[in-house]
This record gives C-alpha cells, sequence and structure tokens, in this order.
C-alpha cells in the first residue's frame, strides 16, 4: 500500500518500530474506512485535494495577522469549495456531501477552519431537513454550486441553550405577505454563527414566529443578508464579525442585528409547518421538534469527528514518542524511546483504542439515525426520542472524553508538543469548542437524564423498552451485580451501573417530592446525580457497541487483525472499569483481589501493544498533509523539522528587532 512517500530517510527508532509491527496495516485501514472500496474512494479524493497545492502556506496560517488569517483562508476555501464541486463530489455521489472523507481532506488546507464549513456542514443540511420539495429546488442547488453560501444563526447573544428563550422576532404580514425580521434587545442580537461575519450572504434564522397576533415558537427562515455582486449588507441587517477566541481563529464567526427586516413567505423553511397567504399558521409535523433536526443531524455526525481528532493526536503522540529518548534506566544504557514507558502507553493506547471505539459507534449511530429518517418518511415519529437520547449522550461524552485525549497526547509531546507547529494546540482549541457547540455537555446529558428516567418507570411497570436501553429491563430488580471477570462481565456490569444510577435518581426525585418539593425543584436537586447517570448510561451504550461492532467488523479478518483489533477493544473496557472502580465496588461484587487482577492484566496488555503502537497509527494512513505536524510526520524527522519551523517565524525575518533600538537600548542606557 501506497502510503506517505518520505522526503528524508525515516528515523532509524521509527524505521525499526515499523518492522516490529505483527499486523497487516492495510487490512486496519480498510475496516477503519468501512472497506477496501472505501480506502481506495478516500486516497483518490485525497489525491485530488493534496495534489492541488493550494494547501501550501508560504507563511503558516499562525504567523498571520487576523485580517490576513481570513483572507489567505478565504482564497484556500475557493480552491477547495471548487475541488469538491467539480471533482470530489463526483466520485462521492452528491447525496454524499457531508461524508466524512470530504471533511478529512479539509485539513490539507486548513490547520484550523474554513470559513465555508459551516455551509456546508449546517447551511445545506438545514435546506435539505427543513424544505419543502419546491423549497429544496429553489435554493439547494445554488447552495451545492456555491451560487449562494449559508451560516446557521441561531444562538443569540443572550441565549444558546434554551432555544424556546430566542428573542428575535418574524411578524407575518397578510397585506404584503412578507415576514418582517425584528431584533427587539440587544441579547437578540444573533452571535457565533460560523461564516456569518464576513463570508455568508445568506443565513437560516431562528426566530419565534408571529401570524394572527399570535406567538407559534421557533421557526426557520432563509435570509438574504448581503448583496450577491457588491456583498454589501442589505438596509436593515447589521452584521460583523464577533472578535478573536480561543480556536476557530481563521473563520468569521458573526453577530447580526435585523431593523424590520423583510423577507417574502416563501422565505420560512416550511416542511414541517406553514403559514398561509392569509396569515393562518399550519402545523403538519407529528413531532415538536423537528425543527431542531439539524442539530441532531450534527451530533450525530460529530462522533466520527471526534474519532478523526483523536487519531490524529494519537498518530502525532505515538509517533514522536518512538522517536524521542529521555532518561537513563540504567546506568551507561542508552536513554529509552518514551514509548517505553508505561506511563506513556497508559496515556496513549487509549487514544487508538477510542478513536475505533467512536468510529464503529459512529457508523451505528448513523445507521440508527438513517433508520429514523426512515420512519419519520413514512410518518412514525415514535423512534425520534431514542434517538434524541441517543444523539444526546455520545456528542456529550465523545467530544468531552476526545478532548481529555488531546491534552493527553499534547502532555506526552512534553514541551514540543506546547508548540504550535506539532499541532496539538490547533486541534485541542477545536475540539474544545466542540464540548460546548451544538448543545453543552450538561445539557444534553440532562437531555438523555429525561428519557432514562421515563423509561426506568416504564422498565418498572413491566414494559419492554427499546433496544439502548433494553438493559433496564433486565436489570430492574438487580440491586449488586456478581462480578464476572470476562469482558461480557465488565459490559454487563457497567449496564448495572447505569440502572443503578438511574434507579437512584428516580428515587431521590421521588423522596424530594414526597417530602413536598414540587417535581421542577426535586429534578432541579438531582441534576447532578442526573449528569452522572446519563454519562453512565453513555458508556455503557459505547462499551457495548464498540465490542460487539469489532466483533462483527473482525469476522473475516486475518488471525493477526482480529488478535490485535481485540486487544484494543479489551484495553478500552479494562481502562474504563478501572477508572470506575468507586462505582464498580458500589453496584457489583467486585472485591480489592478482582481489581488488583483488572489492573495486572491491563498492564500486560499495555506491554503487548506496545510493538504495534506505531503500526496501529499508521493505519490511521494520515498523509503528513493533513496532520499539519512537526512531531508527527511519516519519516520522524521531528528535530529537522521543530528547526525548520522555527526559521518561519517571521521575528527570524532580521538578527535585531527594531523594538531593540526604540525601548530596550533606551532603558539600558536611562534614555527611557
Ligand atoms: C467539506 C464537507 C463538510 C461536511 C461537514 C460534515 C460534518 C461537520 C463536522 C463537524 C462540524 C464542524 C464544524 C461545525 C462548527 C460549529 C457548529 C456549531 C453550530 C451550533 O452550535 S448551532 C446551535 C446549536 N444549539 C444547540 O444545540 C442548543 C442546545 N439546546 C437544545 O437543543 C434545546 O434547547 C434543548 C434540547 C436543551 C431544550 O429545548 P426545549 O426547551 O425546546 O425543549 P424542552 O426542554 O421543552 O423539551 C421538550 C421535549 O422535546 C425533546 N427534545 C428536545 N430536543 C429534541 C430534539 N432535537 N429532537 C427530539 N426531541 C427533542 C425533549 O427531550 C423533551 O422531551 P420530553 O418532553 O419527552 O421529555
Ligand atoms: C466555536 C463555536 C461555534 C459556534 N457556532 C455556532 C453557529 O454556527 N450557529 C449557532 O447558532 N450557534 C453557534 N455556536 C453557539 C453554541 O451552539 C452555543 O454556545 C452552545 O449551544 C451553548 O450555549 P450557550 O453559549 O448559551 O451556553 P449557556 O447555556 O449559557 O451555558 C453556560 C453554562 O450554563 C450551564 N447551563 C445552561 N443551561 C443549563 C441547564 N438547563 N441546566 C444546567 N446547566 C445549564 C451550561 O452547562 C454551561 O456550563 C457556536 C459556539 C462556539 C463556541
Amino acid at each position: 500500500m501506497k502510503i506517505n512517500k518520505p522526503k528524508h530517510d525515516v528515523n532509524p527508532d521509527l524505521a525499526k518500530e515499523r518492522l516490529k509491527c505483527n499486523f497487516n496495516i492495510e487490512e486496519v485501514t480498510n475496516i477503519i474506512d468501512g472497506g477496501k472500496d472505501k480506502t481506495v474512494q478516500r486516497k483518490k479524493i485525497e489525491d485530488i485535494a493534496l495534489n492541488n497545492g493550494a494547501s501550501l502556506d508560504e507563511v503558516p496560517e499562525e504567523c498571520l495577522s487576523i485580517k490576513e488569517r481570513y483572507e489567505n483562508a478565504v482564497r484556500k476555501s475557493c480552491v477547495y469549495g471548487n475541488l469538491v464541486r467539480n471533482e470530489m463530489l463526483e466520485i462521492t455521489g452528491i447525496e454524499n456531501f457531508e461524508s466524512p472523507v470530504l471533511r478529512r481532506t479539509a485539513d490539507a488546507f486548513f490547520k484550523d477552519i474554513s470559513p465555508f464549513m459551516l455551509h456546508l456542514g449546517m447551511f445545506v443540511p438545514t435546506l435539505i431537513g427543513q424544505c419543502t420539495p419546491e423549497q429544496t429546488a429553489e435554493w439547494l442547488p445554488k447552495a451545492l454550486d456555491m451560487q449562494i453560501i449559508g451560516a446557521y444563526a441561531q444562538t443569540e447573544l443572550g441565549h444558546g441553550t434554551f432555544i424556546r428563550g430566542l428573542e428575535t422576532t418574524a411578524t407575518y404580514n397578510p397585506e404584503k405577505e412578507e415576514f418582517v425580521l425584528h431584533s427587539p434587545t440587544i441579547t437578540s442580537y444573533k452571535w457565533w454563527a460560523g461564516g456569518l461575519g464576513k463570508t455568508a450572504n445568506h443565513c437560516v434564522v431562528m426566530a419565534q414566529l408571529y401570524t394572527q397576533g399570535k406567538c407559534h415558537g421557533t421557526h426557520l427562515f432563509i435570509v438574504k443578508i448581503r448583496d450577491l455582486d457588491t456583498h454589501m449588507p442589505l438596509p436593515g441587517i447589521t452584521v460583523g464579525e464577533i472578535g478573536p477566541r480561543m480556536g476557530f481563529s481563521s473563520a468569521d464567526n458573526g453577530f447580526l442585528r435585523f431593523d424590520h427586516f423583510r423577507i417574502p413567505r416563501e422565505n420560512m423553511l416550511m416542511k414541517h409547518a406553514k403559514v398561509e397567504k392569509d396569515g393562518v399558521y399550519v402545523k403538519s409535523a407529528k413531532h415538536g421538534k423537528l425543527t431542531y433536526g439539524t442539530m441532531v443531524f450534527i451530533r450525530v455526525t460529530l462522533v466520527s469527528e471526534m474519532s478523526f481528532n483523536i487519531s490524529k493526536a494519537a498518530t502525532i503522540a505515538i509517533r514522536y514518542s518512538a522517536v524521542r529518548r529521555q532518561t537513563e534506566l540504567r546506568p551507561n544504557e542508552p536513554e529509552p524511546q518514551i514509548l517505553d514507558y508505561p506511563t506513556q502507553q497508559h496515556k496513549l493506547f487509549i487514544c487508538i483504542a477510542t478513536a475505533h471505539a467512536f468510529q464503529l459507534t459512529s457508523c451505528w449511530l448513523w445507521n440508527t439515525f438513517q433508520a429514523v429518517l426512515a420512519d419519520m418518511k413514512k410518518g412514525n415519529v415514535d423512534t425520534l426520542p431514542e434517538l434524541h437520547a441517543l444523539s444526546s449522550c455520545l456528542k456529550a461524552v465523545s467530544t468531552s472524553d476526545a478532548l481529555s485525549h488531546i491534552e493527553q497526547c499534547r502532555f506526552a509531546c512534553g514541551g514540543h508538543g506546547y508548540m504550535l507547529s506539532s499541532n496539538l494546540p490547533f486541534i485541542y482549541s477545536f475540539v474544545a469548542a466542540t464540548r460546548t457547540y451544538e448543545g453543552d455537555y450538561t445539557v444534553l446529558l440532562l437531555q438523555t437524564a429525561r428519557f432514562l428516567v421515563k423509561a426506568s418507570e416504564q422498565a418498572e411497570a413491566g414494559k419492554k423498552l427499546t433496544q439502548t436501553v433494553s438493559y433496564l429491563n433486565r436489570t430492574a430488580n438487580a440491586d449488586r451485580l456478581n462480578w464476572d471477570n470476562t469482558h461480557e462481565g465488565i459490559i454487563k456490569s457497567f449496564q448495572v451501573i447505569a440502572a443503578g444510577k438511574i434507579g437512584q435518581c428516580v428515587k431521590s426525585i421521588r423522596d424530594r417530592t414526597a417530602s413536598g418539593m414540587d417535581y421542577e425543584d426535586a429534578w432541579l436537586m438531582t441534576t447532578v446525580q442526573l449528569v452522572g447517570a446519563a454519562e453512565a448510561h453513555c458508556r455503557a451504550v459505547l462499551l457495548n457497541t464498540y465490542w460487539s461492532e469489532m466483533r462483527k467488523i473482525t469476522e473475516a479478518s486475518s488471525a493477526d487483525v482480529k488478535k490485535v483489533m481485540h486487544q484494543l477493544a479489551v484495553l478500552y473496557l479494562m481502562y474504563w472499569a478501572l477508572e470506575k472502580t468507586g462505582d464498580l465496588l458500589k453496584y457489583s461484587s467486585v472485591s480489592k483481589k478482582d481489581l488488583d487482577e483488572l489492573q495486572r492484566r491491563y498492564e500486560e496488555l499495555l506491554a503487548e501493544l506496545r510493538p504495534n503502537a506505531v503500526g496501529l497509527v499508521d493505519a490511521f494512513d494520515l498523509r503528513d498533509e493533513i496532520l499539519h505536524s512537526s512531531l508527527g510526520s511519516y519519516d520522524g524527522r521531528v528535530y529537522e523539522r521543530l528547526i525548520e519551523e522555527a526559521h518561519k517565524s517571521p521575528l527570524n525575518d532580521e538578527p535585531v528587532n527594531q523594538s531593540f533600538h526604540k525601548y530596550t537600548k533606551p532603558l539600558m542606557l536611562g534614555k527611557l
């Protein structure tokens, strides 16, 4: 298999690591991609993106000013967007515009984020999910062809989480058959939307719909905000960029204020509800939250996005750890590679396993999502609450875990991991945002908790529950599980922990209401426990899904690949069992002896995986142009690249910086 042709000789330590690898790397790559044909397709698309050369920055993007950075990102986005439109979509098929493969090639162009990302990531999916067929025919081809560029403007300065509290109004005027969009307060400014500040000429806006004197709650509207020719904001629109932030530095997150801005009636996205010409409001949706569909879609895709980001960080940190040597173990012996330290393996091997766990879970979640969409097409919305609960907790936990694992990868690279040229700080700050956007961690776990409490009550009443909570049927009456030191035993114990925590929440709420509290207060007082219960449920789902999908997907694999995939999944189970020993002690009969045994086996497993560590990250098949890392390149020439990158610093353009003559010298001479 052709991967990453090295420009230089490969670092000898890294070369030796590759000789140690005892499984077929290409076979694992195919598993990750979802099949051999998918690998071939991915490589074809990557070749298109990478052969283009537009990704090459003469000056690293982080060394540019805010304006230059944005302008450079727009330049690259146009080249990239053109490639997506003219070449890549032909290969994936236009219906797969959100393919993770396209997302992956974007990283060859941007270390940070493209200002067009939200156009493809949220604007287009909203048109697909929220338009009538006539509206789709009107807007979608233009959006896919980049004739119009859109943003998703939902969050306001005063409200992100509580969508029902949004203040922007859309008031229908039947005489003119128009909606009037207005921002009545400071807190009603639209705030945060990616690409809105300078790039987009259209946006989807979430606003409170008023017609015939009545408010019907939040609905979506498509709004043209800039002239297509001059790009000037239209009269009645105030739009701009919200200012520098922790990451997302090459995109233009925006603010937007409406001053009685008029749009045609047809610009309300009317798939689930409409306003007739005379102002009559008609709701066709069978579920009240279908206008939140784009958020559910993105939460589903974020699980695979987290797998991709962890795999990047793990590749960088593991290749670096094979090259880096530090500290004499015994006098007069060479310093070991830092990858030989079990503490380093503990930080890093879980990252490889987690990337696999999230990838397999994301495929399973995607299939569940498609099945729910198919149900909804037939008018059945019964499966939506379970999908909402599932996508909420998996989004919350996958983004949160990804963030802490990526931080561990940075720690694992010592001082050099702090360099932007390592790319780890970019990956970290990008992923840090995912824990907040598209629904904050705590808020989404509380959504899952609502579903779990109801499910637990149904199990108590003897009702048969749906698949992801069916363990509540089995464990409703279980008190403490008899510890069973097998893989299935660990998974079962996580289901028992989840059931126990949910049961405890139900009990706390009941005790509190019994002592006179109203339900809302009892719920509020229990929310710390409810978040824990939803997290426990999510862990049970992740462990179970990873284990069963791994076994399915490796059924026809070679013995060596089966073995290493199995080892990774076992590592994942053991890691989480050891992380949650308190819960295991509370909800199962596990003893100190069992836990000591688990710890010993975990440490042995780290040692067993050690020879395959570099092979396992090579199997992610992340080309250097996508990794952008001085520490993680395929050739392992870490020190040469660090020096090369240092020379690119604009401060090295001249031997003496002018500030010496202006400030430092006068200070030295006492003339300041
Ligand atoms: C080149 C190719 C590119 C392809 C790109 C592909 C992928 C992209 C990958 C990565 C993306 C990259 C970059 C993206 C960058 C940035 C994107 C950021 C975009 C945003 O950041 S964009 C704003 C998102 N902003 C939120 O995320 C707000 C969170 N806040 C909420 O989401 C709600 O506000 C909530 C749920 C907290 C309360 O809402 P509420 O107050 O209205 O609801 P309420 O409490 O009344 O619940 C009544 C009943 O509805 C149920 N329910 C609620 N939601 C439901 C749903 N969605 N579906 C089904 N049921 C639902 C409840 O569970 C309950 O059910 P029950 O009654 O049975 O218990
Ligand atoms: C990089 C980035 C890009 C974004 N892009 C977009 C975009 O393109 N379009 C868009 O519309 N929005 C976008 N957003 C906004 C984003 O969706 C919101 O910031 C997010 O949903 C969180 O809402 P909030 O900011 O109102 O947080 P808040 O809800 O104010 O949260 C603050 C704290 O309060 C807690 N909290 C809030 N409510 C509850 C509750 N009910 N129970 C317990 N605790 C609670 C939270 O847990 C959190 O700790 C973006 C945000 C970021 C950071």
